[in-house]
């Protein structure tokens, strides 16, 4: 069958949009990987596929696979890209939209200055809500890989991050822990790892090895989780800049006990049709 969909990017960090809403298509994970393969296929970070909601209050469902196939909770870039693509697709003319994940309810905003702002809902840092295995809750955690002892923060925004400061991130072994913290056994669902050089309390430099995708050019999620550890450490203040490798991310977390709001662009490139065999 034919399949239509859209390439966008949110920083770099590429999706292919498919609408379910008015196309049917049963898409088996051996179709997302197909598709994710940059060579044999289209090639993305993660596929977003966009549904009627379950929930009659809310506008969308949309659900998140990572390029290994595998489903995720929470997507920021993807919020963002998803929000703009129903709006292109005339799916809907709400600037304001809700939407159902895996992670929970989000609240998209599409402004006028064609950012897009994303209500991320609250961190959490209890490890057994990430899932992590530890004895408590702690602002930073040791964690043995190999040789290495880090010290690292856990955040669940939905989805699980690890993060690591680092004193620089162009050097950071992003290729060499990403994959080791990714896959550690003391997190049972994996998780993605964020390498976050503090430049002053209201600018970080971020790169993410993302669980199930490898290095992106941004991560959304993975901006919002270095904010809330490194705010909860007293390193930043809200807001804070995100300079990721594939541009930057504005991120307010105005006190513990609110959502973190993130705000960026949303990029569409291409429309297309794909044979799915
Ligand atoms: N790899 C992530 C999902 C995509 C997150 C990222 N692309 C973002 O913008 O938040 C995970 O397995 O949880």
């Amino acid at each position: 069958m034919l399949l239509h969909f859209t390439k966008m990017h949110g920083l770099g960090n590429d999706f292919v949009m498919v609408d379910l809403v008015t196309q049917r298509a049963r898409i088996t994970p051996a179709h997302i990987c197909q598709l994710a393969d940059r060579r044999f296929g289209i090639g993305f970070d993660q596929l977003l596929i966009v549904e009627p909601p379950r929930d009659p209050t809310m506008d969308f469902r949309y659900r998140i696979f990572n390029a290994d196939g595998s489903e995720v909770e929470n997507c920021g870039n993807g919020a963002r890209c998803f929000a703009r693509f129903v709006r292109d697709q005339r799916l809907t003319h709400k600037r304001d939209i809700h939407v159902e994940t895996a992670g929970g309810p989000l609240v998209l905003k599409v402004q006028h200055d064609g950012m897009v702002r994303v209500d991320m809902g609250r961190p959490r840092f209890s490890p057994a809500g990430v899932p992590f295995e530890a004895a408590g809750d702690q602002p930073l955690h040791t964690l043995q890989v190999g040789e290495e002892t880090l010290s690292i923060s856990v955040v669940s925004m939905g989805n699980p991050h690890a993060v690591l400061q680092v004193d620089d991130v162009e050097s950071a072994p992003v290729e060499r822990l990403g994959p080791a913290i990714e896959a550690h056994p003391r997190f049972p669902r994996k998780v993605n790892a964020g390498f976050m050089q503090v430049v002053s309390p209201s600018r970080i430099r971020l790169r993410v090895f993302e669980r199930g995708s490898g290095e992106t050019l941004a991560c959304g999620t993975g901006a919002c989780a270095a904010v809330a550890s490194g705010i909860r450490q007293g390193l930043l203040k809200s807001p804070v800049t995100v300079e990721l490798p594939g541009g930057e991310l504005s991120i307010e977390w105005p006190d513990p006990e609110a959502a973190l709001i993130m705000v960026g662009p949303a990029t569409r490139v291409f429309d297309g049709r794909v044979v799915l065999n």
